[in-house]
């Protein structure tokens, strides 16, 4: 059973980021970060960069887990538990809270198998399940049609668009609640980068969906809620048209407008 924290304004907060510090080593990388991710809308981090888009994004999947002397304190609430307590289950965590990356990462497998094997880790689907799975996280994914005459070709021989699509497709064929998106356009070329865009809008109607972006222009089109983040601190946290068009601190002002970062 889900359990969601409804906030006055009549939005439900899917995770709720409350005195979130992070430390590589001695040093402090973010310094008490307060932040909701709204159910069903798209946050984007954006901020010079080193500011911290991309450490905050990873400790929402406990990414950081895997290199020693990193570490988070603080809470982020998903559905209520933290997911920094000790005892969390990471593999399910990351079922849940799936990423994809900045280059398109495909396994050098089958295009099918690139989505079967991470549904294999979680779930024992017979073969007709399977391929309903595959084809359904294929065409949520605005790849199906491309890819449907040749799903025993390897993933790799895709475009770098359609790398990324893939991608995209094999974290939510697993079903999470929560996208990661850390820079998905950043190796694309304008079209699969509009492609990808579209996606990310349509996606929303199911998940949960942050994406870092260095691109001002995207943050403004594809997000709901945009965080403004500078050496490490949260500036500001608003409508993502709100930052656009009237932002109440001056650097993230100076941002947008482009005079640093
Ligand atoms: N593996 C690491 N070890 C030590 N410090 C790190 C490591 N990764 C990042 N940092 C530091 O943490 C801070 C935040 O880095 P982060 O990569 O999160 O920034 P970012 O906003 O995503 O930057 P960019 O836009 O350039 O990707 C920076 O000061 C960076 O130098």
């Amino acid at each position: 059973m889900t359990q969601t924290a409804t906030t006055q304004n009549g939005l439900a907060e899917k995770v709720s980021i409350r005195n979130l510090k992070f430390f590589y080593g001695q040093n402090l990388a973010l310094k008490s970060i307060n932040l909701p991710l709204y159910e069903k809308k798209v946050t984007a981090f954006i901020g010079p960069s080193g500011c911290g888009k991309s450490t905050l994004l990873r400790i929402l999947n406990r990414m950081y887990d895997l290199y020693p002397k990193q570490h988070a304190e603080g809470e982020v609430l998903f559905d209520g538990g933290n997911i920094l307590n000790p005892g969390q289950d990471l593999n399910l965590l990351r079922a849940r809270i799936g990423m994809v990356f900045q280059k398109p990462t495909p396994f050098p497998m089958s295009i099918y198998d690139n989505i079967a094997f991470g549904v294999r880790l979680y779930e024992n689907l017979g073969k007709a399940e399977m391929d309903a799975r595959v084809e359904s996280a294929l065409t949520r994914a605005a790849l199906w049609n491309e890819v449907k005459n040749k799903l025993t070709a390897s993933g790799l021989s895709l475009s770098g668009g359609q790398q990324q699509r893939l991608c995209i497709a094999r974290t939510i064929a697993v079903r999470p609640e929560v996208v990661l998106m850390d820079e998905p356009c950043s190796a694309l070329d304008p079209i699969s980068t509009a492609k990808i865009e579209e996606l990310i809008d349509e996606l929303t109607a199911d998940y949960t969906i942050a994406i870092v972006t260095h691109n001002m222009q995207q943050a403004a089109r594809v997000s709901d809620y945009t965080a403004f983040m500078y050496l490490g601190e949260l500036i500001e946290f608003d409508e993502t048209q709100k930052i656009f068009t009237a932002p109440s601190d001056k650097r993230t002002q100076d941002y947008i407008t482009g005079r640093f970062g």
